[in-house]
This record gives C-alpha cells, structure tokens and sequence, in this order.
C-alpha cells in the first residue's frame, strides 16, 4: 500500500493570517496536512530545520537561507505603507533614541532589520538593541526606552496608547524612506520537498489560494468569529486587514529587493538573493 504524506503547513498566528486561516478552516481544506499555527520567528526556525515543508516566514529568511527554499509566487503579506501592526512605542520622540535602549520582540525577523535600517538611515541612530518576548508594551517599556512590537501586540498597543509616549508605525516610517510598499512576509516551500513532490506542492498551493479567497471575500464574517477569542473589535480586524495586502506583484518584488540591498549594506545578509520561485500555478 502506498502510505499518503502528510504536508507539514506552517501558519502565521496572527490576525493578519485571518483570511487564510479562515479560508482554510470553512472550507475543510486543513484535512490531510499537518497545520502548525506560530509565531512567524517559530516557523523560521521550523522550516529552516526541515520541520515544516510549506509556510510563511518572514521575508528576511529567504535571502539567508536562499539555497534551501523556493518562494510561493504571488503570496505575501505586504502593506503599501501605515498598516497598524509593525509599531515602535516609545517613551521619547524617534529623533531622541541616540543611546537609548530599543526592545524588539523576538517573534520578528523582518522587522527587527527593518528598524534598524530606518533609525540609521531616516535618523542616522544607533541605538543599544536587546531582544524582548514580551508583547506587553506597559511591561517592555519598564526596561526600554522604545520597543517594537509586531502582529497583535502591536495591534493592541496602536488600540491602547499609553498617554505621553510617541508611536511610529514603521511601515509608514519605510514609506517615508524608499516610497515603496514594505513585504514582511513570504509563503515558502523546501526545495527538497519542492522537487521530491511537485504533485503535491501544486494542491497545496491551489488550497492557500483558494483558502485566501474565500477568506478575503468572508472577511466580515471572519472577523465576527475572531471577537470571540481576541481583544479587538469586528471593526478594528475589518479596518487593519483592509491595510494589508497579501499578493506579490512586480512592483512587490521591487519593493523587497530594496529592502534585502539596505539589508546588505547594514550587514545583515551577504549579498542580494536572486528570487528563485517553485513552479506552481
Ligand atoms: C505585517 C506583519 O507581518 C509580519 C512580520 C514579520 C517579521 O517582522 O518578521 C513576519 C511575518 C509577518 O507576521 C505583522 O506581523 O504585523
């Protein structure tokens, strides 16, 4: 008998992988995979271990393990500017952070470049980093002068503002800087899984792409369930994922290879990855 593989998914779990999530869940389409739900840094590390076959990462992990993986095309989680939910609260004003001591969450990859990149080249900063895993920012904030927070913890500090401290949403920040959107995260899949199962590659493809349909076409519906377990209102989910943009258009990709050359020049990846894609359809 010929014994069925199991696909190992990653998934982002957060509201931004709302739609897909959803998607995938109304429509039965988690049946005969293996779903593992984290934190884009856990999924990182999985699938970078030979963990997980399939699943987002942040967009940062694909120039350093660029041998290992082929990215998703037209998969992304991008957003052309403001978008909520990658958010630096600080307890002086941006200009002021010389010699301050700057948290950044550890369930980030992307970001925490990101914002380096930006303090030094918008406000020529460098700033004492450390990594943090508190997502409270009343908690980070006893112990740093600033802290980046991402996902639902920065959603909750953008909906809880703490009076008297200075918030920069650094997509906003990156709009300012390069006049471009900002690609936080990528859908990848192990070119060893890649090239021992194209068969199956292609239906796990078709399924994220059709589970991302029908979740952005259910977005009110899926936000009315996500009350149910989370902090922010139907309202507040509609309103951000309206914010975010989940395909990976030509003027995407400019955009990221942008992001990995400032990468490369702060010495954060060697060189700038030729973007090498699964063939899927
Ligand atoms: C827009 C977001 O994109 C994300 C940011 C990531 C990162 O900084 O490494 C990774 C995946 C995404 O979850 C977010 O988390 O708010």
């Amino acid at each position: 008998m010929v014994q069925s593989i199991q696909v190992r998914l990653g998934n982002i779990n957060f509201i931004n992988c709302l739609p897909l999530a959803y998607g995938l869940k109304y429509r039965g389409m988690e049946q005969g995979v293996d779903m593992i739900a984290a934190a884009p840094a856990v999924l990182n590390g999985l699938i970078i271990e030979g963990r997980l076959d399939i699943s987002p990462v942040s967009s940062i992990i694909y120039a350093l393990n660029r041998d290992k993986l082929f990215i998703l095309p037209n998969l992304s989680i991008s957003a052309s500017g403001f978008l909520q939910s990658i958010l630096l609260a600080s307890k002086r004003p941006i200009t002021e952070l010389n010699n301050a001591r700057v948290a950044l969450t550890t369930k980030s990859a992307t970001s925490r470049i990101l914002l380096k990149i930006i303090l030094n080249k918008a406000y020529q900063l460098t700033p004492e980093y450390f990594p943090s895993e508190v997502g409270l920012q009343t908690e980070v904030l006893k112990e740093a002068d600033a802290a980046l927070f991402i996902g639902d913890d920065a959603l909750y500090a953008y909906h809880n503002k703490i009076p008297g401290c200075y918030y920069y949403d650094i997509g906003q920040e990156w709009r300012k800087l390069t006049g471009q959107a900002m690609v936080y995260a990528l859908w990848v899949v192990t070119r060893e899984f890649a090239e021992s199962q194209p068969g199956l590659l292609q239906k796990v493809y078709e399924r994220l792409t059709a589970g991302f349909a029908h979740g952005l076409a259910n977005i009110q519906a899926a936000a009315a369930c996500e009350t149910y377990v989370s902090p922010f209102s139907a309202g507040q989910i509609t309103d951000y994922l309206q914010l975010l943009n989940y395909t990976l258009t030509p003027a995407h990709l400019q955009a990221l290879l942008t992001y990995y050359e400032l990468a490369q020049e702060m010495g954060f990846i060697d060189g700038v990855p030729e973007l090498n894609f699964a063939s899927v359809e």
